[in-house]
């Protein structure tokens, strides 16, 4: 198999154990069929015995004419081999959990938003999980990454812990005052650099070819900024630093040359994997059958996973004919929002390296931010429209294998993620350029009646119109609101008000927070995708209380939808 030209880039080989799993996987959908059928569940059982006897025991089951095993026979297979999904994480109740805490969200005056935001709050005792002693003790029976800390997991089928969903957990745990439990998640991510590199996708085994967008030090600086907490400030800032090479070097890393003639440094996602995501191969060899070949096979394989590592899978943003998901081009991007991500790591690490008197990281921290706002400008920034505009790297190089910019690759669609460099003081302090903003958002179409929409394309994907996720609401909103301009804070109030209802109204019809929210209609939670609506939920939960505390919701204002 020789596919140099389009399968490019390192590979980091999963488990011997994920392995056996996805077989176990894609048994069960062909003994038990499509329907309820969900490809992460067999991933995330654990073995009852090692695994040479457990593939033994597997190879030995019987077969139909068609291949599959009896449905009878792997009903008793995975009963006398494998443990259920959930039993790696066991419950802990949060140590700093209080049902009321002191102070608690003082700008919320309406007494149901309250009991309700008391509610939410109390979520947290739902997702809260520590790693089971069996995890400790026998390691290698489980996908799971055990942590040695309580970790606040995302909620349904995510049963432990994501990366850029922390951020979120930790804004909402802040709000909650539970100080500890934001901590203890924290140190959990810095110890997957101190193990990988890099902080992974999730903590699964399979996770492991994969990071997500980039907001660890973002973490820290707002748990700094509560509790004035420097030990964990010094304990992280190494971590941060090799986080910081990850994102910065090698196939992450593009050299782009403006109109000047100017060079750039800007990141994209490569995820290091060329084959089915082993949390949903049966689905993504389906998908990718219909490819010709095994190299575009593999090179289609690479650009699922990078989606992955970019929080939004999928979209029709890394299509390059949508909405046809074979042409998820996720690694021929440069991505608004990572290198929004990543000039935020440069300030935070810099402001971070203040506090503990390394002049050296703060100097070398502050000229990084400065190059990256500068290439933010020239390669995003599209005046006209009004938004940073990703750009899909084209076939133009000077000698040295630099790219060449030219206006025809930026991507002129709209999408939410070309808002979310105003989240970033550098940005959000410039009256032009939020005036600007502004209006280019309002008339983008993306403002719909309960949020921000991720696109305009209705391809049935989950990131795809007419799905908002909480944590895209949550910058946006936040970039808008702490900009001087009046216009930019009214609609940030105004999003607040309509985000806010329609979690409270579907909270209300159906007892649970979602994961993404349908925001053509108020009360209404989000679809689209491989698998079924998602509650429970870190994220939608922590930018409820975040918002709250932040705004407040005042006591005769409506809370139900009109
Ligand atoms: O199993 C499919 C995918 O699931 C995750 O992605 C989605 O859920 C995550 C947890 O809430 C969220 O961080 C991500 O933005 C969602 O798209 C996972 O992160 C993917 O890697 C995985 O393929």
């Amino acid at each position: 198999e020789t596919c140099t030209s389009t399968n490019k880039g390192p590979v980091i080989p999963t488990t011997p154990l994920v392995i056996f799993l996805e077989k176990v996987q894609e048994a069960a959908l062909q003994s038990y069929g499509y329907k309820g059928f969900d490809a992460k569940l067999y991933v995330d059982m654990s073995l009852k015995q090692n695994l040479s006897a457990t593939v033994e025991a597997f190879n030995k089951l019987p077969r139909t004419v068609n291949g599959s095993i009896p449905t009878h026979d792997l009903d008793v297979f995975i009963g006398k081999y494998l443990n259920g999904a959930d039993e790696d994480l066991v419950y802990v109740e949060p140590v700093d959990f209080v049902a009321e805490p002191e102070v608690f969200l003082p700008k919320v005056k309406n007494s149901e938003v309250r009991a309700w935001a008391l509610e939410v709050h109390s979520l947290w005792k739902n997702l809260s999980r520590k790693v089971s002693d069996h995890v400790l003790e026998n390691p290698e029976l489980y996908t799971l990454i055990p942590l040695k800390n309580p970790v606040i997991i995302a909620g349904s089928r995510y049963r432990e812990v994501y990366y850029w969903d922390s951020y979120w957990i930790i804004r909402g745990l802040l709000a909650s005052k539970m100080y500890e439990t934001a901590k203890g998640i924290v140190s959990n991510l810095v110890s997957l650099i101190d193990q990988f590199g890099y902080v992974l996708n999730g903590a699964r085994a399979y996770y492991s070819n994969r990071s997500q967008p980039p907001l660890l030090a973002a973490m820290i600086v707002e748990i700094y900024n509560r509790t004035g907490d420097l030990d964990l400030v010094r304990r992280s800032l190494p971590a941060l630093l090799k986080e910081y090479h990850f994102w910065n070097s090698g196939i992450h890393k593009v050299t782009i040359q403006d109109a000047q003639g100017s060079n750039h440094s800007l990141s994209r996602y490569y995820a290091m994997w060329n084959e089915p995501r082993p949390e949903s191969s049966t689905i993504d060899s389906k998908t990718a059958s219909k490819l010709p070949n095994i190299c575009e096979k593999r090179q289609f394989y690479r650009e699922l996973a990078s989606a992955a590592e970019s929080g939004w899978d999928f979209s029709s943003r890394w299509m390059r004919n949508e909405p046809d998901l074979t042409t998820t081009s996720t690694t021929s991007i440069l991505p608004v929002d990572l290198n929004a991500f990543l000039l935020k790591m440069e300030l935070d690490v810099a402001f971070l390296a203040n506090l503990v008197g390394d002049t050296s990281i703060v100097a070398r921290f502050t000229e990084a931010s400065q190059n990256r706002q500068r290439a933010i400008n020239c390669i995003f920034w599209n005046a006209e429209m009004g938004q940073w505009l990703d750009y899909w790297l084209g076939n133009s190089y000077t000698s040295e294998d630099i790219y060449k910019w030219e206006d025809i690759h930026q991507n002129k669609k709209s999408f939410a993620s070309n808002f979310v460099p105003l989240w970033i003081e550098l940005f959000n302090s410039d009256d032009i350029t939020t005036r600007k903003v502004v209006q280019s958002l309002e008339n983008s179409g993306l403002l719909q009646p309960a949020g921000i929409a991720g696109t305009l394309s209705n391809t049935g994907q989950q990131w795809d119109f007419p799905n908002g996720w909480p944590p895209v609401q949550h910058m946006i909103i936040e970039g808008l609101a702490r900009s001087g301009l009046e216009e930019a804070r009214a609609l940030a109030n105004d999003i607040v008000i309509r985000w806010i209802r329609t979690n409270y109204v579907a909270y209300k019809k159906t007892g649970a927070m979602y994961e993404k929210y349908d925001v053509t209609k108020c009360g209404a939670y989000g679809d689209g995708g491989v698998y079924a609506a998602q509650t429970g939920f870190g994220w939608a939960n922590g930018v409820v209380l975040a918002l709250l505390e932040e705004f407040g919701w005042p006591e005769d204002l409506k809370i139900d939808c009109y």
